[in-house]
């Protein structure tokens, strides 16, 4: 089940039409010029997912992912979307607890273990970011911190079901800012989330899971961030958004 996966949020960015545009070009690109099994996810606003899903149908290496669910299955939620309206527009997975979503929105770490348990229910992986703030690690709480936001929201589950989640690693502090983690910090921590989930799952479990990084990647810091012992991709943001740069980020796994 580990894959290396890179996957681009797009965030609220683009019409319908900028969206298709934006995914034709990355399908092209991916079907010519990547050789590699890696994984590339494309996660569109809810506007544009029923038609990139569309145009990115049947291309093996791609697939749709949705930037939020709801976490309750259905009702009286004006403006939500619900995990079985995702199952049928064919969403394999959905991002959930991105920091912004966190931080914006409020969203809890029980939210999200419901939302997790609604996902997989539903045959949708999760893809679970966790990440510290500038302060937690400038007090030296970030390692704890991030190891809570596992344990309250994941930890419930079984070893086949956590095995499906894809974690994404975000420090807050390299979000959209131009400021990447080293690969150092990111390494330290990816290996300290691997090892959290090994103290629970066992470790032949936990050498199982993606565990992506996400905050300010590029074309140039992806190589050596994706060459780290415990970094299987990258969540993207920003440079998403523009077709070759996300290819390049792509092919940066070695052939
Ligand atoms: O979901 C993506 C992350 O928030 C990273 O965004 P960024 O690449 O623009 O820093």
């Amino acid at each position: 089940m580990r894959q290396k996966i890179v996957a681009g949020n797009w965030k609220m960015n683009k019409t319908l039409d900028e969206a298709l545009a934006l995914a034709s070009e990355v399908s092209n690109m991916v079907k010519d010029e990547v050789n590699t099994d890696v994984q590339v996810i494309l996660a569109p606003s809810f506007i544009s997912l029923t038609a990139v899903g569309k145009l990115i149908e049947g291309q093996k290496r791609l697939a749709l992912a949705a930037q939020n669910c709801h976490h309750k299955t259905s009702g009286a939620y004006t403006g939500e979307v619900s995990v079985d309206m995702l199952k049928s527009i064919g969403v394999s997975f959905v991002i959930i607890g991105h920091s912004e979503r966190r931080m914006y929105f409020n969203e809890t770490n029980e939210q999200l273990a419901e939302k997790t348990n609604l996902l997989l229910q539903n045959n949708i992986r999760p893809i679970f970011c966790c990440g510290e703030s500038l302060e937690q690690r400038e007090k030296g709480i970030h390692i704890d911190f991030v190891k809570q936001q596992l344990t309250e929201s994941l930890f419930h589950l079984d070893t086949n079901q956590l095995q499906k989640v894809v974690i994404a690693y975000e420090p807050i502090w390299a979000i959209g800012t131009g400021k990447t983690a080293s690969t150092e910090q990111a390494q330290e921590m990816h290996e300290v989330i691997r090892k959290h989930i090994a103290s629970k799952y066992g470790e032949a479990a936990a050498a199982e899971v993606s565990i992506l990084y996400g905050g300010s990647c590029n074309p140039t810091n992806a190589p050596e961030l994706f060459a780290c012992k415990d970094v299987d991709g990258g969540l993207i943001g920003g440079a998403s958004l523009k077709s070759r740069d996300f290819v390049s980020i792509v092919k940066s796994f070695s052939e």
